[in-house]
């Protein structure tokens, strides 16, 4: 048991990292969109992204609609670091 514990507590580091590092580069996306003054969020880049994890999901055994959820909420707060963003710089007026 405190073995299976060890290795739950060493993944959800790393997936406490990669999320830290995905939303390095989502603050880079939101600050381009602010210059290039571009809508926070892209519905077809999105759509895209959501096949592209489900058949991920499928091929690692891990439910499409789970994966699709986690997704759908992480993208939720990266919009809301857009729109924080565009107010930041000025870029929503
Ligand atoms: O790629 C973009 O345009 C982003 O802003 C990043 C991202 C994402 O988190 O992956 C977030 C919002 C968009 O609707 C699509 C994708």
């Amino acid at each position: 048991m405190q073995a299976l514990r060890d290795s739950i507590d060493n993944l959800d580091a790393a997936l406490v990292h990669i999320l830290a590092e995905r939303f390095k580069c989502t603050q880079r996306v939101g600050e381009l969109k602010a210059r290039l003054r571009l809508p926070s969020s892209d519905t077809a880049r999105e759509k895209q992204q959501v096949e592209r994890l489900r058949s991920l999901a499928q091929d690692a055994n891990l439910d499409p609609d789970f994966a699709e959820k986690v997704l759908a909420f992480i993208i939720k707060e990266v919009i809301r670091h857009h729109e924080t963003t565009l107010v930041r710089t000025g870029s929503s007026s």
